[in-house]
């Protein structure tokens, strides 16, 4: 947060650079898609061919979304849920700025940090439920669909729902832990993350499915041995070092954690600097990206697109380790430097 009375640092390239990605990510959504569907699959250059507008617009399309929706709010709304502490603010308040010299800016990264209607709270219901979940029902559709065209799933396209429905059921299983993210404590709800949310993770985070639903890839028994354990290996890093750190956040003395070297801070909150966070500074981000390469390697080489998700996500985590980085300084100052200090890499250890 940036300090009271200082210019807030804008961020993705202020209000250029947000109305710029207001265009380029349907754009990028939507040639993706036509892409993933045409015989020669080349991410780069023209999109294959462009529909004729009656082909993008269907009644009976928008009717399954909102009802999608709708269910996933019933869902929501439903009584018997856990209710959980969300991370309280320094000063125990919320401090509101009027912000309106830049609309675009604010309309790309969202101003109200817990937009609610009662207990709805519309970030935290878009982050975990209609996306995530949707992606894998739409896995699921084109598993069957290849099932329908071929007589059976091929082994990779098993592959990628599997890999995928576990990244969804873990992030599920660990709802609360989403409390504890960028998007939940920093970023406004606003384009970025409707979009993201809504839009960018169920269809292009499917991409592979899509992929081989229509690009076909043989995979042996050898091969898919290797990219099941390169998943392992991942979801292993990344799940052990988000649970070392939530544990760390909610209880410090737990003992799973309390034997772990920290650092402490003008705050009064410390920092792990052995275990986990002690290898580099973002272990999580780490595995997520081998597990983004496992998702991809069961399409093959031949192409470039099932490749996308991974590039895009190895930029998207490059930028917010940086933006997480200055919160860090801002909120903990000589005591991240000395974290960096002990552990000098970023996300890829001797490497960045
Ligand atoms: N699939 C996808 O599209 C995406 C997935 N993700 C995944 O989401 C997960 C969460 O990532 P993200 O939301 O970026 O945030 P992180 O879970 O990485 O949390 C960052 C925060 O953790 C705390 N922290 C950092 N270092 C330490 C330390 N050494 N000791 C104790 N606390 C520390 C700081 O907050 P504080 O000190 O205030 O607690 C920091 O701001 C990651 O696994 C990431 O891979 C993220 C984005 C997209
Ligand atoms: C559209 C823009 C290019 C960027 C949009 C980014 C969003 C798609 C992501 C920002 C942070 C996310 C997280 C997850 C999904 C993608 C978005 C919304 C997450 C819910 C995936 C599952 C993980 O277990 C998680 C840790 C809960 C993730 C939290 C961050």
């Amino acid at each position: 947060m940036a300090p009271q009375g200082s210019q807030a640092e804008l961020e993705f390239g202020g209000p250029l650079g947000a109305a710029a990605l207001l265009l380029l990510l349907p754009a990028t959504m939507f040639h993706l898609l036509l892409v993933a569907r045409s015989g020669p699959a080349r991410l780069l250059g023209p999109p294959p061919y462009l529909p004729e507008l009656e082909e993008l617009w269907s009644p009976w399309a928008l009717l399954l979304c909102l009802t999608w929706l709708g269910l996933q709010a019933a869902l929501y709304l439903l009584p018997a849920r856990k209710v959980a502490e969300g991370q309280e603010l320094k000063d125990k308040s919320r401090l509101r700025y009027p912000i309106n010299g830049n609309p675009i800016y604010d309309f790309f990264l969202g101003r109200e940090l817990n937009p609610r209607i009662c207990s709805f709270d519309f970030k935290y219901f878009c982050e975990l439920r209609p996306g995530l979940i949707g992606w894998v029902l739409i896995n699921l559709a084109l598993l069957m669909q290849e099932a329908e065209l071929r007589g059976s799933p091929s082994l990779a396209m098993w592959l990628v729902n599997g890999f995928q429905l576990l990244y969804v059921g873990d992030a599920l299983w660990h709802e609360e832990a989403v409390l504890t993210t960028m998007d939940i404590i920093h970023d406004g709800f606003g384009f970025m993350l409707a979009f993201g949310d809504l839009a960018w993770v169920p269809f292009t985070y499917s991409l592979q499915a899509q992929f081989l639903l229509y690009h076909p890839e043989p995979l042996g028994l050898p091969l898919a041995s290797v990219i099941c354990l390169i998943n392992a290996v991942g979801y292993y890093i990344f799940r052990g070092a988000n649970s070392q750190k939530n544990t760390f956040r909610k209880n410090p003395s737990d003992p799973r954690v309390a034997d772990l070297e920290t650092i402490s801070t003008a705050t009064g909150r410390r920092l792990l600097v052995s275990g986990w966070w002690g290898m580099v500074r973002h272990p999580n981000y780490l595995g997520d990206l081998i597990m983004a390469l496992a998702w991809s390697l069961p399409c093959g080489v031949s192409h470039l697109l099932p490749y996308f998700y991974l590039l895009y996500f190895t930029a998207l985590l490059v930028h917010r380790e940086a933006r997480d980085e200055q919160q860090c300084l801002q909120k903990y100052g000589l005591a991240w430097r000395a974290y960096c200090r002990r552990v000098p890499y970023r996300i890829v250890p001797y490497i960045y």
